[in-house]
């Protein structure tokens, strides 16, 4: 008995030996795999990827290796392609090998599972298909258009609200976007009074609670050492706080789900509407169909992807538009004359009519993008890219940062310079080659592409366009644009605190941005009845 107990404690340790061996080799780098900083048995490259501004290292690291970085985050490869040819090449040409995402165990098992394949950042190939589908409905094109006026007259609030309280602006600009112009509204139909007076608040609350469980900075590294996901929940913060950011999210999606299935007469159907009507149709066939539960987690994603970074897009911008008075000087030309009116913004804003405005926030999502390295992504079979090997499961970033500060293409890419857009359209110096080239990188590329791309740039132009023919924005701060110093970014590129107020433009603004408000808001109730 006694031996037999031996004999199995040594087959259980030689089994458990074995294993570790193995999994220790597979933190060796693979042969043939693309050029690198030299990586450690066991961790990789982990102990040289730095948590803190991991895209400046990256860049460091693009000078010395070249076009793709071979990395090792434990066992898992990693690839950082630094050129936007390969970008072309591989991301978009060969897109069906590019476009899978890496699993995040504590997102997927533990905050969401019943959204594992379909909420945004994790969604699967076919999800993300079918929800590009779906989404394009509202995100482009003519169901775009339909949300101008909406966009519009939500971004008249934004003024008026500025112009009570402009100390308060980061607080007006979360609230103006998660309100309306956020796809909250867009998907189930409610404006910030129908949700309760602390839905806001709470659905920032979780979404930061969310994001840190996410962040490389901050998250447990159970991707890579999945044995950890095995230690006990005293010792594992990660353990306790996940189910409480899951109960706090699924109460704010639910609070939008209940809302869509209310009758009401919106003068837009909300997707979640839309979406529920159809899977109660026996007409629909089988791809346009979705779960009430599969509705909430594509609706509770989207507002997620479009949330956070859109805020952090918008501050940039007011940062560099507020560091650059001859820039705001240009915009406000552009939009006075367009505008008209002194006393009246038009009733229809023509953002084709506003090509600076427009330039100026493709200039400001380049000159400091909110995210550097993109969200990963994962080879979903063997490839090879410049005779390397890249074998299936490699998780692949993109070196945003890099392609969109580069010299050979941009003329002088540290300087905030809108005109380089008004010149080219890809804001490109003269004579370099532009074939597929994209104007910024910031949304990604490929099949995988932000959808709410063209969205953001309707939401965004109708506010700063309204903003600058309000107020001047003027530092009260020292301004620090420095993307090491006056910025933070693990997963985003977040500006430091800085102050800024808006001065109006004219003395009788208040009465004006009133009556204007007033209006707006008539117009949002017929909306969203
Ligand atoms: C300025 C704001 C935004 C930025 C910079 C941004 C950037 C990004 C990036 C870099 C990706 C990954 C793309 C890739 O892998 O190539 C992404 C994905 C995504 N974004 Fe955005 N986004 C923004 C706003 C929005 C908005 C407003 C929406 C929706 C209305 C949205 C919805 C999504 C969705 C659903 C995905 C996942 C797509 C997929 O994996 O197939 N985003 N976004």
């Amino acid at each position: 008995m006694a031996l037999a107990l031996s004999l199995g404690l040594l087959s259980l340790a030689g089994l458990l030996v074995y294993h570790a061996v193995v999994w220790l080799l597979s933190t060796r780098r693979p042969p043939n795999f693309p050029p690198g900083p030299p990586s450690i048995l066991g961790l990789g490259n982990l102990h040289n990827f730095p948590r803190e501004n991991p895209f400046l290292t990256a860049a460091e690291w693009a000078k010395q290796y070249g076009p793709i970085t071979g990395l090792k985050f434990g066992p898992t490869n990693v690839i950082v392609i630094n050129d936007a040819k390969l970008v072309y090449e591989f991301i978009v040409k060969r897109g069906a090998i590019f476009s899978g995402r890496p699993k995040r165990h504590v997102a997927q098992e533990h905050v969401l599972p019943e959204g594992r394949d379909m909420y945004a950042i994790f969604l699967s190939n076919d999800y993300s298909r079918r929800l590009r589908t779906i989404t394009k409905e509202f995100l482009a094109g003519s169901g775009l258009g339909q949300l101008a006026p909406m966009h519009q007259a939500s971004a008249t609030g934004l003024v008026y609200d500025l112009l009570q309280s402009g100390d308060k602006w980061r607080d007006h600009i979360a609230s103006w976007y998660v309100a309306v112009t956020a796809p909250v509204a867009m998907i189930s139909g409610a404006q910030l009074h129908d949700l309760g007076d602390n839905w806001v608040r709470d659905y920032n609350k979780v979404q930061h609670e969310f994001e840190d469980l996410l962040d490389p900075a901050t998250a447990p590294p159970i991707d890579i050492f999945p044995i950890l996901q095995w230690v006990p929940a005293m010792f594992a913060e990660w353990k306790r706080k996940a189910p409480v950011t899951r109960k706090a999210l699924l109460k704010s999606y639910g609070a939008l789900m209940a809302h869509a299935k209310k009758p009401h007469n919106n003068t837009i159907q909300p997707l979640a509407t839309k979406l529920l009507q159809r899977a109660a149709d026996p007409k629909t066939p089988p791809e346009g169909r979705f779960s009430e539960q599969e509705i909430t987690m594509l609706m509770g994603g989207t507002i997620d992807a479009a949330f956070d970074s859109s805020v952090v897009v918008f501050q940039t911008l007011m940062l560099a538009l507020a560091a650059h008075p001859e820039v705001q000087r240009a915009a406000q030309a552009e939009i006075d004359g367009v505008f008209a009116s002194e006393t009246e913004l038009p009733e229809r804003i023509d953002l084709d009519r506003l090509p600076y405005v427009n330039a100026c926030m493709t200039e400001s999502l380049r000159w400091r993008p909110v995210s550097t390295l993109g969200l990963p992504r994962e080879t979903v079979a063997d490839e090879q890219m410049l005779g390397y090997n890249i074998p299936k499961g490699t998780m692949v970033m993109i070196n945003m940062w890099l392609m969109n500060m580069d010299p050979d293409f941009y003329d002088e890419p540290d300087r905030f310079m809108p005109e380089r857009y008004m010149r080219d359209p890809v804001g490109a110096k003269a004579g370099v080659s532009q074939l597929g080239r994209k104007a910024v990188y910031t949304f990604g590329a490929g099949r995988r592409e932000c959808p709410g791309k063209d969205f953001v740039y309707q939401s965004m132009c109708m506010a700063v366009s309204q903003i600058l023919w309000a107020f001047d924005v003027v530092p009260t701060t020292k301004l620090d644009l420095s993307p090491s110093t006056g910025f933070t970014s693990s997963v985003v590129l977040k500006p430091n605190h800085f102050g800024i107020k808006f001065v109006p433009r004219r003395p009788d603004l208040g009465a004006v941005v009133a009556e204007q408000k007033r209006k707006a808001d008539v117009l949002l109730r017929q909306i969203l009845a």
